[in-house]
C-alpha cells in the first residue's frame, strides 16, 4: 500500500523534487529529470537513461559518476516523453553524442525513439538501447520482445563505464549491446503493488501461492505455483536463468558472472540474503564464479513483494566494466575521483515563456474555440472514467492508463485555452495541444494521442475552410500514424482496433454526403462497438501481451477511452451547429 501521497497524479513530479533536494552532492534537477552535479566532461558520450516513476533506485537513483550522465524520469509506471527525454540528453551531452537506455516498453521504445531524431536533428549524435533481459516476458527465438527488469543495472553500468573510459558513440553502443545479449533475468511474486490513491494491488496471489515470471509493473506473473521455502526459490531462480545461457556462453561451468538478487519493494533484506546464500551455493555448484555479487532493491515496483535473479555473463572487457567505480545516490563501488572545482549552484531554466502564435484567418480562430472547448470536454470526460480506465488497465497491463489519460487531457485542454487566448488558429490550437499531451501524459498513449491531435491539426491548417473533408481527412491521417507510430494493426488488442473503423466509417460517411456531426455520430458508434468487441480480443502489443488469456473478458484500455472520447467530441458538435467545421453546407 502507498499510503503518503498528496494529488496522485503529482506524485512522480513530488517524489522527483525531493529526491533531487537529498541528493544534490550527486545530481542536478532539470525540466523532464536529473543530470550528474558534476558536468559530463568535454568529449565524454553521455548515456541517459529514463523510463517510469515507481522503479526507485530505476532511475534517478543511478546518476552519478561511473554510471548513467543523466536521467529522464516519467509519471508513475509511464515511459517519460520524448519532450522531457530530449531536455534530459541536451544538459547532458558534451559533444561526443549521446546513448539513450532504457528498458523495453512500448511506451519507452516510442518516446526514447522519438527523442532520438529529434537530438540527431539537432544536431546531437543519438542512438537507442532498450534493455531485454527478463526470459519469463517472450521465448528466446523472440527476445527482441522481452522486457526489460534487473537487468537494466548491469546493462547500463557497462555502457556508462565504457563512455567514462572514453569509448566513442558506436563502441558504447557496440558494449551495451553485448552487455544486453549477456544479461538474463527471472522473477517471482508474493503480491502485486498499489499505486499511489489505488484502493487494491494490481495483482493478488492466493493465501499460499506466488506468481512466477514477474513484471515490474504489477504485471502479474505468467505462471503460479505454491509458495516454496527461502531455498526453493533459489533453486527456482537459479535453474531458470541457467537454462537459457547467452550465445558465447558454451555450457555455465567455468563461466564469470555478475550476479544481483533484487527486491522488488517489500521483500526484506535479511530475506534476500537467506535466499542469496542459496543462490551462490547453487551456482558455485555449478561451477559458475560470481563477481561484485549485488543483493538489494536496484529495481522496484513500488511495494511489490517480489525477487529477481540477475545474471550478466562475464568476459574479460565485461568484468573490468562492471568492476570500475562507480558513485550514484543508491549505487557506489570503489572510489571515483571526484573533479575539485564544482560548478556554482546552476540556475533553474527559466520555462520557455508564450511562444508567439502564427497568424490564422477569422474562420480558423472561431474552430481553434471550438476545438479548446472540445478538449475541455474530453478532460471533463476522462475525469469521470480515470479510475474505471486505471481498473481496465490493471487487468493485464500496469493500471495507469486512467492517471496517464488525466494529465495528457488536462495539459491539452490547457495548451489550447492559451493558444485560443493568443489568437491562434485551429491547426496551431491542436499542435499545442498535441505536445502538451504527449509531454505530460509519457506512456504509450501520451505519444499516439499526440499524433492524433497534431494529424488533426495539419489537416485543419491555420488559414483554410475548415470543412468535415478536412477533419476526415485529418483522422485518417492520425489513424495512419498511429499505426506507423506503434506498429499495431487491426486486431492486436489497442487504441487501433477502434480508431480504425471510427476513421473509415467517418471518410465514408463524409464522402457519401453527410454533415459532420452526422457522419461523427455514426463512426462513434461503430467506435463503441469495436472498443466492445476488443473483450474477445487476445493482445499481441504493449503491456498486457504476456498476460494474454488474463485480458479475454476485458476490453482493451485505450481502445475504451477513445470510443469514450470520440462520443464526448459529438456531444460538443452537436450543440454547435453554426461552427465552420460542422454545417454540412460546409462539406467542400
Ligand atoms: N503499439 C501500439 N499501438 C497502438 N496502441 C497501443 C500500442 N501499445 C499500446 N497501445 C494502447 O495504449 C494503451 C495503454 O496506454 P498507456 O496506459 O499509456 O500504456 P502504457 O502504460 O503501457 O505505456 C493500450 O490500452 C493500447 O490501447
Ligand atoms: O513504465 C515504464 C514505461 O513503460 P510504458 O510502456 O510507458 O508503460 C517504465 O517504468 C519502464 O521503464
Amino acid at each position: 500500500m502507498t499510503r503518503l501521497f498528496n494529488d496522485p497524479a503529482a506524485f512522480a513530479d513530488e517524489a522527483l523534487e525531493g529526491f533531487a533536494a537529498a541528493h544534490r552532492r550527486w545530481v542536478r534537477p532539470v525540466t523532464g529529470g536529473v543530470v550528474r552535479a558534476v558536468p559530463t566532461p568535454r568529449g565524454q558520450v553521455a548515456v541517459v537513461v529514463g523510463g517510469g516513476s515507481g522503479h526507485y533506485p530505476a532511475f534517478s537513483g543511478l546518476v552519478g559518476q561511473g554510471l548513467a550522465h543523466g536521467a529522464a524520469v516519467g509519471n508513475v509506471f509511464a515511459s517519460p516523453s520524448a519532450q522531457q527525454i530530449r531536455t534530459v540528453a541536451r544538459a547532458a551531452e558534451a559533444g561526443a553524442g549521446v546513448l539513450l537506455m532504457y528498458g523495453n516498453y512500448a511506451g519507452d521504445v516510442l518516446h526514447f525513439g522519438q527523442a532520438a531524431r529529434r537530438l540527431t536533428a539537432d544536431g546531437v549524435p543519438t542512438r537507442t538501447l532498450a534493455v531485454t533481459d527478463d526470459i519469463s516476458s517472450a521465448t528466446a527465438e523472440e527476445a527482441a520482445k522481452r522486457r526489460g527488469i534487473a537487468g537494466d543495472l548491469p546493462v547500463f553500468k557497462a555502457a556508462a563505464a565504457a563512455a567514462e573510459q572514453g569509448a566513442d558513440l558506436e563502441e558504447v553502443v557496440r558494449v551495451a549491446e553485448h552487455a544486453n545479449a549477456r544479461t538474463r533475468s527471472f522473477g517471482i511474486a508474493f503480491s502485486g503493488c498499489t499505486l499511489p490513491g489505488a484502493e487494491d494491488p494490481l495483482f493478488t496471489v492466493d493465501e499460499g501461492r506466488m506468481a512466477v515470471g514477474l513484471g515490474i509493473h504489477g504485471e502479474p506473473g505468467i505462471g503460479e505455483e505454491a509458495v516454496p521455502s527461502a531455498d526453493e526459490a533459489a533453486e527456482l531462480l537459479v535453474g531458470k536463468v541457467l537454462a537459457e545461457l547467452p550465445e558465447g556462453v558454451e555450457r555455465a561451468s567455468g563461466g564469470r558472472a555478475a550476479v544481483i538478487l533484487n527486491g522488488l519493494g517489500s521483500v526484506k533484506y535479511e530475506e534476500l540474503f537467506v535466499v542469496y546464500r542459496r543462490v551462490a551455493r547453487l551456482l558455485a555448484e555449478a561451477g559458475v564464479e560470481i563477481v561484485d555479487p549485488e543483493v538489494g532493491e536496484l529495481v522496484t515496483s513500488f511495494d511489490m513483494a517480489g525477487v529477481s535473479l540477475t545474471l550478466t555473463w562475464l568476459d574479460d572487457e565485461l568484468e573490468a566494466l562492471w568492476t570500475a567505480p562507480a558513485d550514484t545516490p543508491a549505487y557506489r563501488k570503489g572510489s571515483v575521483e571526484r573533479p575539485q572545482d564544482l560548478p556554482d549552484e546552476v540556475p533553474a531554466e527559466a520555462d520557455g515563456g508564450t511562444e508567439a502564435v502564427p497568424e490564422a484567418t477569422e474562420e480558423s480562430r472561431v474552430t481553434g474555440r471550438l476545438v479548446a472547448e472540445t478538449l475541455t470536454t474530453v478532460r471533463d470526460t476522462i475525469d469521470a472514467h480515470a479510475e474505471e480506465l486505471g481498473r481496465i488497465d490493471a487487468v493485464a497491463g500496469d493500471g495507469d492508463h486512467g492517471i496517464g489519460m488525466q494529465r495528457g487531457s488536462t495539459a491539452a485542454a490547457e495548451a489550447a485555452e492559451h493558444a485560443v487566448a493568443a489568437g491562434a488558429g485551429a491547426a496551431t490550437v491542436l499542435h499545442r495541444a498535441s505536445d502538451a499531451w504527449a509531454d505530460r501524459a509519457g506512456g504509450t498513449s501520451g505519444a499516439l494521442w499526440g499524433v492524433i491531435l497534431r494529424a488533426i491539426g495539419d489537416a485543419l491548417g491555420d488559414s483554410e475552410r475548415p470543412t468535415a473533408d478536412r477533419v476526415a481527412r485529418g483522422v485518417t491521417d492520425a489513424s495512419a500514424g498511429v499505426r506507423s507510430l506503434g506498429g499495431a494493426e487491426v486486431g492486436d488488442k489497442t487504441m487501433v482496433d477502434v480508431l480504425v473503423p471510427f476513421a473509415d466509417m467517418l471518410a465514408a460517411e463524409v464522402a457519401a454526403g453527410a454533415a459532420l456531426t452526422a457522419a461523427w455520430d455514426t463512426a462513434a458508434e461503430a467506435a463503441a462497438k469495436a472498443a466492445r468487441d476488443t473483450a474477445d480480443l487476445l493482445p499481441r502489443m504493449g503491456r498486457a501481451r504476456p498476460h494474454a488469456e488474463k485480458s479475454l473478458g476485458t476490453p482493451d484500455a485505450g481502445a475504451h477511452s477513445l470510443a469514450l472520447i470520440v462520443r464526448a467530441v459529438h456531444g460538443v458538435l452537436g450543440t454547435r451547429k453554426q461552427a465552420p467545421a460542422v454545417g454540412g453546407a460546409d462539406r467542400k
